[in-house]
């Protein structure tokens, strides 16, 4: 079999780990699988690097910057003496860490140019959290390399990555399939390319991200380009769970899901896949399976374009949180033609990204729900848009949660959402706002932040989700 693996961020958490994903990734090879590795950054690498690039455009201090890159060089030199095997030569581990070094000195002039000037704009955040992944794949490809297979590493640019210059959010283009496949499908039949996950390039060759958790997007296109068999995905959780099963120790794996589900539950916050991350495997028709790392035994979930039975009403219940709550309302919206197109395109100019909308018939109020880091940008917008009292307040709350239940049954089946709102009821938990997809493959409801975890656990227990079937 064809196998693209993705390894997250906890998967290689430190230099045992990797080793251990290395000793994974030759099972597989030694059982007559070409095999395509993409590694994330260690776990926390890319918070960190984004945190100091804030951190040196504000308060410019060089001796934080330097601090860091201490650290920074030491968590990888310490990774790359646990992860790889310095039995046979100690060659590997050297222009491992040479490597490192390179790449961190780079990086350490970037972060102090950063302090110099005193800004930070979205292309320089996608170069500086490129230096996870970068630094990541020495470690890696080296850890296979000293247990005897061969290996090779790329950027997701060198891989044949090349995106829009969207920065932090970029999308690839129709070429990069073509590229991907001419420059990786040579190496699969006596080597494991290890590729950056997250990462790519623009065509003026600029470093571009597909998005924080980006990594999983990155398998896909991979994926897609070399017509694997399968896509790998591995994380720390068992596979795709019925809940968070950091929310709901009780949750339970879900052995087979459909692409528009998973989907679904990851635009609704489960963070367990990246929103696009299926797209291209479901353009090129390539089953996904989710499994856990630290237990490779067991089958994890697999995601498949249509399932043949579908016995489950509700698949998962999700929480999104980090959002915020509007509400704009006034008698004079009532009977007002162009009020709702206002509001939109009024959050479009200001880049807001809006999570939920609801507008009662009585039209005198329109809800949404919007990225919390978005609220205060898209307050402004329209305060300075409605400044002539067709709109009378805007009101904002931003402790508030976002609760969604998936599931492909639930379509043509009636009562559904009687039981969950019966379910909240019970549970004490108080319905800010409701909406329903026509797809009728989700309910999605806002609740305050206090609420959330009892409606998900009460949603769970409601559709017997705990409990093996
Ligand atoms: N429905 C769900 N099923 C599995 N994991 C979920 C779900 N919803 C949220 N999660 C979270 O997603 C995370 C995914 O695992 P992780 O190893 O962090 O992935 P990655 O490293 O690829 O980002 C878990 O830590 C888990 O808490
Ligand atoms: N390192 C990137 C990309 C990624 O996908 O990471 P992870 O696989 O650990 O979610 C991030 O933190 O966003």
């Amino acid at each position: 079999m064809r196998l693209v693996m993705k390894f997250g961020g906890t998967s290689v958490g430190d230099g045992s780990r990797m080793r251990h994903v290395a000793e994974l990734a030759k099972r597989y090879y030694d059982e007559r699988n070409e095999v395509i590795v993409v590694t994330s950054a260690l776990s926390g690498v890319t918070d960190a690097l984004l945190r100091v690039a804030k951190e040196a455009s504000e308060t410019g201090r060089t001796t934080a910057v330097k601090e860091f890159i201490a650290d920074l060089t030491k968590q990888h030199h310490q990774a790359a003496h646990d992860a790889i095997d310095m039995s046979n030569t100690s060659d590997i581990v050297e222009n491992a860490t040479k490597e490192i070094d390179m790449r961190i000195e780079e990086l350490e002039k970037a972060l102090i140019g950063i302090c110099y000037l005193g800004e930070l704009t979205v292309r320089s955040i996608d170069y500086i959290s490129s230096y996870g992944e970068r630094l990541a794949v020495p470690v890696l490809c080296g850890s296979i390399k000293s247990l005897g297979v061969r290996s090779c590493s790329f950027t997701g640019g060198e891989a044949g990555i090349i995106t829009n210059d969207d920065y932090c959010n970029a999308k690839p283009l129709e070429k990069t399939y073509s590229l991907v496949k001419e420059r990786i499908g040579p190496l699969l039949n006596n080597s494991i390319p290890v590729v950056t996950g997250f990462i790519a390039e623009s065509e003026s060759g600029i470093i571009t991200t597909l998005g924080r958790g980006g990594s999983d997007f990155s398998a896909s296109i991979l994926g897609a380009s070399l017509g694997a068999d399968e896509i790998w995905l591995w994380k720390e959780v068992d596979g795709i769970m019925t809940t968070d099963p950091h929310i709901v120790p009780e949750a339970r794996t879900i052995p087979v899901i459909s692409y528009i589900e998973a989907m679904e539950l990851s635009y609704f916050g489960a963070k367990v896949l990246h929103p696009r991350a299926i797209e291209p495997a479901i353009k090129h028709g390539i089953p996904v399976r989710v499994k856990n790392t630290f237990h490779p035994e067991l089958p994890g979930t697999i995601v498949v374009k249509d399932q043949k039975q579908i016995k489950d009403i509700v698949k998962a219940v999700t929480v999104i949180k980090n959002v915020a709550l509007i509400n704009i309302s006034g008698a004079g919206m009532v009977g007002t033609i162009g009020v709702a197109a206002r509001v939109f395109s009024t959050l479009a100019n200001a880049g807001v990204n809006i999570i939920m909308i609801s507008q009662g018939s009585s039209e005198a109020n329109i809800s949404i729900v919007v990225d919390a880091n978005h609220l205060d940008a898209a307050v402004r917008a329209l305060k300075d848009e409605f400044n002539n009292g067709i709109v009378k307040e805007v009101t904002r709350d931003r402790n508030i949660s976002v609760v969604a239940v998936v599931g492909a049954g639930m379509a043509n089946t009636p009562g559904v959402a009687g039981r969950v709102f019966g379910a909240l009821g019970r549970a004490g938990a108080n319905v800010i706002m409701i909406s329903q997809g026509s797809s009728q493959h989700n309910i999605s409801f806002a609740v305050s932040s206090d609420d959330a975890k009892e409606a998900v656990c009460a949603l769970h227990r409601e559709f017997g989700l705990e409990c093996e079937k």
